[in-house]
This record gives C-alpha cells, sequence and structure tokens, in this order.
C-alpha cells in the first residue's frame, strides 16, 4: 500500500482539531478544513479557539508546518483520507441534525473527481443508517465510507486521543479490505500499542456511539433518581455509590450524583437515540427515562434552594462552576448556566466563578450578547476571583465538580459571606471541614 501523505480534517471544532492536530504528531501531513473564517485564521497563528489541557502546544508544534487550516475544500484532491468532523447537534424535535455534515458531503462531491479513490471516514456521532446515506449521496464516486465514532471525553481530550479504550471502524462490506487496510494504516500506532479495533457494519459502528453514551447518562440518571430519595430518607448518595461501585460488574464511574449531566453530548445523544427508536416504532422506555430524570434534577435541586429562602427576589448568589465539567470552557448545555437562568428569572441576582479564564469569558459573552440572555445582563457578574464572587452572598451554590473548591480558605471564604449556606450540587465539599466554619451544608442526597 502506497504511504498515506495527506490527511483532511473536515470540521475544526473540538474532535476535529484533537483529531487533526493528534494526527500531525503522529507524523502524517494534515490540512483541517473549516467554514468559520474567523477560526481558521486564528488557527492558522497558532491560537487555540477552544480550551482543552495540552492543545494549543501541539497545535503549535505543528502549524505551519505538517499541519494548516483553510476555508477551502481543494485540498481533498491531494488526501486519500478525508475525516468528516462536522457538528450534529440537536434539532428542534430532538434528532440529530444533519445539516452540516450533508453540506460537506456536497462540497466534497463538488470538488473531487469522480475517479480519484477516497476513503471518508466519518467521526461525527450521526444515527444510524447516515453512513448509508452519505454512501447513496456517494454513489458514482471511487469512494469507501468508514463510520469511527470519536469517544474522546473534553477536558482531557489530548489524553483520549493518544490513549483511546477502542477504535470502532464500521464498514460497507467487511470483505471489501481496502478501505480496512487504509485504516489500519492510519491508526498503525494504536494498533501497535495494542488498543482493540472493532471492525463491524456502519449500523453497529454508529448505535454503538449512541448505546456508550445512553449507558453512561443512564448511570447518571440511576444515581441522580436515588439520590432524591436519600435526601428524604437521610440516607447518605456518596457511601451508596462508593459502596455500590466495589461491586466490579457495578464499577465506581459515572456514579456521581448531582444536578445532572451537560455538555455538547449525553444531552443530545440521549435524546436522538430516543428518536432513532421512535422512528423505527419501538418506544424506549429506559432512554427516555434517563432523559426525563436528568431534566428534572436541575428543577429538584432549584427548589431546594428555592425552599430554603423562599423567596429568591433580591437575593444574591455565588454560583461556583459555569462549564458543563471542569477544565472546559464549554459552557454547551452546562447544568450551572440552567441554573443560572432560573435564578435569574426569580430575581436573584448572580456571581459567577469558574476556574477556566475562557469559561468565565464565554459566559460573560453569553450574558451580554447573546440575544436571548442579553436581558439578563444586569443581574449577573462573572467575576475572576474566587473570594471577589463570594463576598456579600445569601448563598454559595456549587455547580461544577472541581475538587479544588475543597482546597480554598475556607475561613476567608466564611468571613466574606452574608449568610453562611451552600448547596453543594455535585457532592464534591467535604462537609465536615466546611460546617467547622458555620455554614450549613446541603448536598444531593446526602
Ligand atoms: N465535543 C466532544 O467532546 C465530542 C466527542 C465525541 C464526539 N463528538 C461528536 O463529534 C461531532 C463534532 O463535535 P464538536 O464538539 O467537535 O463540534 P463543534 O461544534 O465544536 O465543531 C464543528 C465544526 O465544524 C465546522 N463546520 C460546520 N459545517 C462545516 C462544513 N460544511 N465544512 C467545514 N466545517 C464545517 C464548524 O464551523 C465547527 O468549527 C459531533 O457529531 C459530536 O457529537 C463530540
Ligand atoms: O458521575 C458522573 C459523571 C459525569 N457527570 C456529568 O456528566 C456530564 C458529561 O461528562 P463527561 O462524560 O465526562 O463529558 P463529555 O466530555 O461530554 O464526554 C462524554 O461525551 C463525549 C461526546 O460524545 C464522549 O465522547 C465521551 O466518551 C463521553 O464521556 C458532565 O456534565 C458531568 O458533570 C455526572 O453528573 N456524574
Amino acid at each position: 500500500m502506497n504511504k498515506i501523505k495527506k490527511i483532511s480534517v473536515i470540521g475544526s471544532g473540538y474532535v476535529g482539531l484533537i483529531q487533526g492536530v493528534g494526527l500531525a504528531e503522529l507524523g502524517f501531513e494534515v490540512v483541517g478544513i473549516d467554514i468559520d473564517e474567523t477560526k481558521v485564521k486564528a488557527l492558522n497563528k497558532g491560537e487555540c479557539p477552544l480550551y482543552e489541557e495540552g492543545l494549543e502546544e501541539l497545535l503549535k508544534k505543528h502549524v505551519n508546518k505538517n499541519l494548516v487550516f483553510t476555508t477551502s475544500y481543494e485540498p481533498i484532491k491531494e488526501s486519500e483520507i478525508i475525516f468528516l468532523c462536522v457538528g450534529t447537534p440537536q434539532d428542534k424535535d430532538g434528532n440529530a441534525d444533519l445539516r452540516f455534515l450533508f453540506s460537506a458531503v456536497e462540497k466534497i462531491k463538488e470538488t473531487i473527481d469522480k475517479n480519484d479513490y477516497k476513503v471518508i471516514v466519518i467521526k461525527s456521532t450521526v444515527p444510524v443508517g447516515t453512513n448509508r446515506k452519505v454512501k447513496e449521496l456517494l454513489k458514482d464516486y471511487n469512494v469507501d465510507v468508514v463510520s469511527n465514532p470519536e469517544f474522546l471525553r473534553e477536558g482531557i481530550a489530548v489524553y483520549d486521543f493518544f490513549n483511546p479504550e477502542r477504535i470502532v471502524l464500521g464498514f460497507e462490506n467487511l470483505d471489501n479490505k481496502k478501505p480496512i487496510e487504509i485504516m489500519k494504516h492510519v491508526y498503525k500506532y494504536f494498533d501497535e500499542k495494542g488498543i482493540p479495533f472493532i471492525i463491524t457494519n456502519w449500523e453497529t459502528a454508529e448505535l454503538t456511539k449512541y448505546a456508550s453514551n445512553a449507558f453512561l447518562a443512564t448511570k447518571i440518571s440511576f444515581i441522580n433518581e436515588l439520590a432524591k430519595l436519600s435526601d428524604k430518607v437521610k440516607a447518605d448518595i456518596k457511601t451508596i455509590s462508593y459502596a455500590m461501585g466495589l461491586d466490579k460488574r457495578i464499577g465506581n464511574k459515572f456514579l456521581n450524583a448531582g444536578i445532572g449531566y451537560g455538555g455538547s453530548c449525553f444531552p443530545k445523544d440521549v435524546k436522538a437515540l430516543i428518536k432513532q427508536f421512535e422512528n423505527n416504532d419501538i418506544e424506549p422506555i429506559l432512554i427516555k427515562a434517563t432523559d426525563i430524570v436528568n431534566e428534572e434534577q436541575i428543577k429538584w435541586f432549584f427548589e431546594k434552594i428555592k425552599n430554603y429562602y423562599g423567596n429568591l427576589n433580591g437575593k444574591t448568589f455565588a454560583v461556583l462552576g459555569l462549564a458543563f465539567k471542569p477544565n472546559t470552557d464549554d459552557l454547551r448545555e452546562s447544568r450551572a448556566i440552567k441554573l443560572i437562568d432560573m435564578l435569574l428569572e426569580n430575581g436573584a441576582i448572580v456571581k459567577g466563578f469558574d476556574y477556566v479564564k475562557k469559561a468565565r469569558k464565554n459566559a460573560t459573552n453569553l450574558y451580554k450578547f447573546d440575544k436571548s440572555m442579553a436581558f439578563y445582563g444586569y443581574n449577573i457578574y462573572i467575576l475572576d476571583d474566587l473570594y471577589e464572587t463570594v463576598k456579600d452572598v445569601d448563598g454559595i451554590i456549587v455547580t461544577v465538580e472541581y475538587n479544588e473548591f475543597n482546597n480554598e480558605n475556607w475561613e476567608k471564604i466564611s468571613n466574606l459571606v452574608k449568610r453562611k449556606v451552600i448547596f453543594d450540587g455535585r457532592n464534591i465539599l467535604v462537609p465536615e471541614k466546611i460546617k467547622k466554619f458555620g455554614f450549613t451544608y446541603f448536598g444531593v442526597g446526602r
């Protein structure tokens, strides 16, 4: 087989950027293609548009060497491999919106020669049947379409790229060895590391991605539902999770009760999986419940806060954590933002903080410039200092699971707040430590 020289990666968002930078680090010549001109300009200067540990260093190392970014599709002519990493957000009905994907496929069609052999690899999370549709759209072209779902976690995405737990590859026809060999060559580094490869058909690969996300989301909703009962009967959900997790069949991961899952994947992927069941005339009982429990969890927590104060009008709260999880600037479906909105709608004043500077910047922009949010802009302040944030507040609300909160100076915090009340939405604080400084502590199911 000829050595693969150039790889094109379409979409330079989270997944595309990690994929592009990672492949460049593995020695490939990579072209990143995105329709967002501002993003492309920044990337070519080595400026990373998103916060992800280790990403900017790798970007700077490779950009304008074996990694370039462009808005033009022309470079795909020179690439045998084209990765599709565009967004597949939720549409108004809960389905995956495939407009970006199909528009990228149209651009590919317009650009490549019908006879030039290409492997089109779909990394984006797409509903069952999408790879088949893409192949159908390209039926007159000499292409193979490969489903290669991505499993990286934000916050540790660079680590995840180099250390995946499995590589799932779905093909049209397993007797056609050419695309299988090409993909094995591209991922030789992982093959040599002994990472398991799952070589299967398109539909299995597509559904594996949704199954994995929905299962993890279900674990979270399971423990969150139990937390509500724990709360009522004075059981401790943290101890329950710990004890459950010691059973290796259950495992301790994704059993942390809190204010629900957020982010760019779980909420939309669970909803899109529900739709795939419904579109196939099957009632998705369990997965629907996962979604409902998650939507309810944040409301339940908010009610807890409201019940304590009676009336939130004019009360000031410090919200510690803005992004959907630690070590990211990503506010997509962030539970913190959902909670802030509820507080603001009820007349409260919010002071928000996150350890990640870009998360603070994104939140400032959201409330200042997003038309639907700007209305609330008067009552929300995003601050760069945690101690400034807690100053004179009626309550502290923890919304992101940063362990670092435990290492803050709680004596100082206790002297700064107006009222010593804490709502720990992630059960991350050590209550015994906080209570020593006179705080009233409320967790989730503890
Ligand atoms: N973010 C994650 O942690 C993660 C992890 C695994 C899988 N996924 C999946 O990967 C896909 C991408 O997610 P993301 O978070 O990187 O999305 P994103 O929104 O961060 O990035 C998508 C990028 O695609 C670009 N784009 C849109 N249409 C284009 C086109 N026609 N041509 C070129 N570029 C185009 C956008 O400008 C944007 O930069 C989704 O399907 C998502 O579900 C995401
Ligand atoms: O015990 C837990 C674990 C997580 N969460 C929340 O769940 C959400 C998602 O967390 P996580 O899975 O760590 O973040 P993502 O970066 O969205 O990664 C998920 O979504 C990606 C996109 O599909 C997949 O690639 C990853 O494998 C999958 O973990 C966050 O809001 C967390 O706060 C909990 O509430 N309790």
